[in-house]
C-alpha cells in the first residue's frame, strides 16, 4: 500500500512546489551524474547510497529513500511516512509508495536503458528484485559514485561544515577546563555531546576521549576510566550540524607528562602543522602522507603512526580524497580534507592531532581553530 499527499491508495506523483525549483541544493550534483553517465556507459542511475540520495535531492531522511535519475527526469522515491518531509525537504519530484510499487513506478522509464546502481549499497536480494521488475533494463553496477559526486563540494556544503566546526570549537573551549585529573573520560565525551545537542546538533561519531595508555588506541572512545595527573588526553570530535560533518582532535597534558610524551607530542605537532601548510591544490594526497610520514619516521615514531593522514568529510565522516599513501587523489579547491597524524605507543600512550581544512584556490584555509597544547 502507499500514501501520497495524505491519500491512501496506489503511489503516485508528488509535485514540489514550483518556486522551490530554481534553490536546488544538489543541482550541480545532479550535473556532475548526467555528465557522467555516458563515460560510464549508462543512461539511468538508481542511487541507494544516503549520502548520495541527500546529496542529490536534499532529503533528509535519505536512508529510507532512493533517487532515479535519467537523461531527462529525476525522482526522489520514499514511503508515506514522509510525504511531508519529502515536500518541505526536496525541490525533486517525489514519488510516495514502498517497493515494489516503487519499482513498477519507475519500470516504463528503464525500458531498454542500462541502469547503473551503487554496487557497495545494493544487496543481493534487492539486485534480484529489480531484476524481477524491471526485465526490459540492463543493470550495471557501479562503484565509488560518492568521490566523483561529492568530492569537490558545492558553497553550501562548505558553509555547512564550517558551521559544524565552529560550534564543535565553541564546545571544545567550553569543556577545556573540565578536561583534568579526576574526571572520568565518560563525563568529558557526555559534556560534549550535551553541548552539541543543545545547540541543535549530534555527535558526527562515537566521541574520543583516551586518557594514558587508553592514547595508544587511535579510536579510543571514551570509557570509565578516570583521568589521572601527568597523563595526556587524546579527545577527537566532531558535529553534525544538518546533515554534515565536522572532525578535529586535540591531545591536551593534564599536569607535567613524561618527557617520552612530551616528545612525541612535538613531533606529532611537527608532522601535523608540516602537512597542514603544504595543502594546496595541484597536491598529490599520497605526497602529503609521505610528508608527515617521514618527519615522524626521523623522530622514530613511523611504525607508531597507524594510520593514513587524513581523509575527506562532509555528508560522511569518511568520504573521498583519501590522504592514504597509496592514494591517487590530487587535491582541488573545494575539497574538505582532515589532517590527523599520530603515533600510537602500546602500553604507553599515543597522541593525535588533527585539524580540518578547505582546500582553496591559492592553498588552504584551517577550518577548526581549538586551540592546541604548545608542551
Ligand atoms: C570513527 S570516526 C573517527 C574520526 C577520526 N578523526 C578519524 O577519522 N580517525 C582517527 C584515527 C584515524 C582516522 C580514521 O581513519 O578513522
Amino acid at each position: 500500500m502507499s500514501l501520497s499527499w495524505g491519500q491512501t491508495g496506489t503511489g503516485r506523483p508528488l509535485e514540489a512546489p514550483p518556486g522551490r525549483r530554481v534553490t536546488v541544493q544538489g543541482m550541480s550534483q545532479l550535473d556532475k551524474l548526467r555528465q557522467a553517465m555516458g563515460p560510464a556507459g549508462v543512461d539511468a542511475v538508481w542511487i541507494s547510497d544516503p549520502a548520495n540520495v541527500r546529496a542529490l535531492s536534499g532529503f533528509t531522511s535519505p536512508k529510507d529513500a532512493k533517487v532515479l535519475v535519467t537523461a531527462h527526469a529525476v525522482t526522489l522515491y520514499t514511503d508515506a511516512r514522509y510525504t511531508v518531509q519529502a515536500q518541505e525537504d526536496s525541490p525533486l519530484p517525489a514519488f510516495i509508495a514502498r517497493p515494489p510499487e516503487t519499482y513498477q513506478h519507475a519500470a516504463p522509464s528503464l525500458s531498454g536503458l542500462r541502469v547503473g546502481f551503487e554496487a557497495e549499497h545494493m544487496t543481493v536480494a534487492v539486485l534480484e528484485d529489480l531484476r524481477e521488475h524491471w526485465p526490459d533494463a540492463h543493470l550495471i553496477p557501479l562503484r565509488e559514485l560518492g568521490r566523483g559526486l561529492r568530492m569537490v563540494k558545492t558553497q553550501q556544503e562548505i558553509e555547512a561544515v564550517r558551521a559544524a566546526q565552529a560550534l564543535a570549537d565553541r564546545v571544545y573551549a567550553e569543556v577545556r577546563p573540565s578536561i583534568r585529573a579526576g574526571a572520568r573520560e565518560r563525563d568529558i565525551a557526555l559534556d560534549i555531546e550535551m553541548r552539541l545537542r543543545q545547540a541543535g546538533a549530534e555527535t558526527a561519531f562515537d566521541i574520543i576521549v583516551a586518557s594514558g595508555p587508553r592514547g595508544a588506541m587511535p579510536h579510543g572512545v571514551a570509557s570509565d576510566r578516570v583521568i589521572l595527573d601527568g597523563e595526556l588526553v587524546t579527545i577527537d570530535m566532531g558535529a553534525r550540524l544538518g546533515g554534515y560533518h565536522s572532525d578535529m582532535t586535540r591531545t591536551v597534558a593534564v599536569g607535567e607528562p613524561s618527557d617520552e610524551m612530551l616528545r612525541v607530542y612535538r613531533a606529532v605537532l611537527e608532522a601535523e602543522e608540516a602537512a597542514v601548510a603544504a595543502v594546496k591544490p595541484g597536491v598529490r594526497a599520497a605526497d602529503l602522507d609521505t610528508l608527515a610520514r617521514d618527519i615522524l619516521t626521523r623522530h622514530g615514531l613511523g611504525e607508531a603512526f597507524a594510520h593514513s593522514l587524513g581523509h575527506g568529510i562532509g555528508l560522511e565522516v569518511h568520504e573521498g580524497p583519501s590522504l592514504r599513501g597509496v592514494s591517487t587523489d590530487v587535491l582541488e579547491p573545494g575539497m574538505l580534507v582532515t589532517i590527523e597524524p599520530g603515533a600510537y605507543l602500546p602500553g604507553v600512550g599515543g597522541v593525535r592531532i588533527e585539524d580540518l581544512l578547505l582546500v582553496t584556490e591559492n592553498g588552504h584555509e584551517v577550518l577548526s581553530r581549538a586551540e592546541k597544547d604548545r608542551l
